[in-house]
């Protein structure tokens, strides 16, 4: 036998698009950063929109992760439509220090079921900047009852400390396969891995 006839198939990644939405200066940028660049940046830019790529193996199962760090939402931005069609999961973030931005994140959601459609999306919580333990607002056990009710992962990083960034993607990895409706017509982009 050959040795290329003994070798596993390679399996293409599968892509899957990933959006963060919340308040502004929440952290999203910082947690999209630290994620794909290892890097925290202390000065604040407001996005106006990012995407970036990155590999994440879960479950032996290899992705590419299109992360797409939107412009921060308040209560009168209009959902933007894009944000719903393409996108396989959302992380909505708010920070622990701000109950506004928690309230914010309940809103969000609502435009998203709203324009899908549907009354269940994959979603992972997350409570950011739960390195400034002073200035809490938010426990983590409201983070924690806010997805028991919406039945979706949640969990509380510090993208300033690199503290459970890695965990966050793997938790929405984990809520899109559940899901069962994801298209494989949507793996065709994965030549623009990396
Ligand atoms: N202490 C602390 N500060 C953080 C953390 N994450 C972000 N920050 C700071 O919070 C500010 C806002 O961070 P960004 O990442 O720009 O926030 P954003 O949500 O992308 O903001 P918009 O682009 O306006 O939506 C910056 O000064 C960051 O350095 C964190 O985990 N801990």
């Amino acid at each position: 036998m050959s040795a290329a006839a003994t070798q596993a198939p390679v399996k293409s990644p599968k892509l899957r698009r990933i959006a963060l939405l919340g308040s502004r200066a929440v952290g999203k940028s910082s947690m999209t950063i630290q994620f794909v660049e290892n890097v925290f940046v202390d000065s604040y830019y407001p996005t106006i929109e990012n995407t970036f790529t990155k590999p994440i193996s879960h479950h032996g199962q290899e992705y590419t992760a299109e992360i797409i760090d939107t412009a921060g939402q308040d209560e009168f931005s209009i959902f933007n439509g894009k944000h719903a069609l393409d996108i396989h999961g959302y992380i909505l973030v708010y920070s622990v220090t701000s109950k506004l931005s928690f309230d914010m994140i309940k809103i969000i959601r609502d435009k998203i079921l709203n324009y899908t459609g549907t009354d269940w999306v994959p979603i992972v919580i997350v409570g950011n900047k739960s390195d400034l333990h002073g200035q809490r607002q938010i426990t983590t056990e409201e983070g924690e009852e806010l997805a028991a009710l919406w039945n979706c992962q949640s969990c509380e990083s510090s993208a300033k400390h690199n503290e459970n960034i890695g965990r966050v993607f793997e938790l929405m990895i984990g809520e899109i396969e559940q899901s069962t409706n994801v298209p494989e017509e949507t793996n065709k982009k994965e030549c623009l891995i990396l």
